[in-house]
């Protein structure tokens, strides 16, 4: 468990995604990530960074960047610790989950170079079983040698998730179980769900309200937009 090694440390988190559009449960994630290593590990959760994937990630029915980055500023915009940050759906080419984690150690490692710092990934269990995905043309959805430094090198908070085994997906990677002690698999006791992004672009689509499901501010804006019609 992630427990030992954390006492005293400041901790930033980063949740890597579509956010196609952004949902409470996204927001959901980080919380339940921040009270769990404040409370059981003894840490401080100094910043929680939501980070859009590029445009070119081949998604179906991706938004544009712009949309989505101003969607997620929205969404974090109450919060005094969580933000959106547009540096990797900026960028000309899909980025690399532990590239992106490295980017940010870089740049949040020269803000706290005063205190012993770490950042950890923060994920749902269905990003988890897409570790060991092989893509049509057989090469690695993931490759395992990223998966392997992710969790040694940052370490992973996973969320279970609907229909995901995170913990059989990671019981098939040596990698992962040689560094066990970096994972955690929390569940939302307060607020279980079962929401996706995919599930409020389907409402939209049918005409049907998302209210509650997302920030108001998102909503309007999805609706002032004509977003996912
Ligand atoms: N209800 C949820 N419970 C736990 N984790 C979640 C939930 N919804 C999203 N996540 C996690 O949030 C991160 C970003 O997810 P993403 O933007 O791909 O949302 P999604 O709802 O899975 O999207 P889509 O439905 O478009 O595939 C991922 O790590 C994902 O696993
Ligand atoms: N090899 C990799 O680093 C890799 C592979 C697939 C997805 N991802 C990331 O996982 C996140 C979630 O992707 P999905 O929206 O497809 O679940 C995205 O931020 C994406 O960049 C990373």
């Amino acid at each position: 468990m992630l427990k030992e090694s954390l006492k005293g440390v400041r901790v930033a988190l980063l949740a890597c995604g579509s956010f196609n559009p952004p949902t409470n449960s996204h927001l959901r994630m980080m919380e339940i990530a921040k009270d769990f290593l404040e409370h059981e590990c003894g840490c401080r959760v100094v910043e929680g960074i939501l980070s859009p994937v590029a445009d070119n990630f081949a998604k179906k029915d991706l938004l544009n960047a712009g949309h989505r980055y101003k969607m997620l500023e929205m969404a974090t915009k109450l919060s005094k610790w969580m933000k959106a940050d547009d540096w990797e759906c900026t960028q000309s080419q899909w980025t690399r989950t532990l590239q992106v984690l490295k980017h940010f150690k870089e740049v949040l490692g020269r803000k706290y170079s005063d205190a012993e710092f770490r950042i950890i990934l923060v994920c749902g269990g269905d990003v988890v079983d897409s570790f060991r995905r092989i893509l049509p043309d057989g090469s690695n959805l993931w490759d395992p040698k990223d998966v392997e430094a992710i969790i040694r090198d940052f370490g992973l908070i996973i969320l279970e998730r609907t229909s995901a085994t995170p913990v059989e997906t990671l019981a098939q990677i040596p990698g992962a179980s040689k560094y066990a002690g970096n994972i955690a698999t929390l569940i939302d006791e307060a607020f279980p769900n079962n929401v996706s992004s995919t599930k409020l672009r389907s409402a939209l689509k049918r005409g049907y309200s998302i209210r509650y499901c997302t920030p108001d501010p998102v909503v309007d804006y999805i609706l002032e937009n004509k977003l996912y019609l």
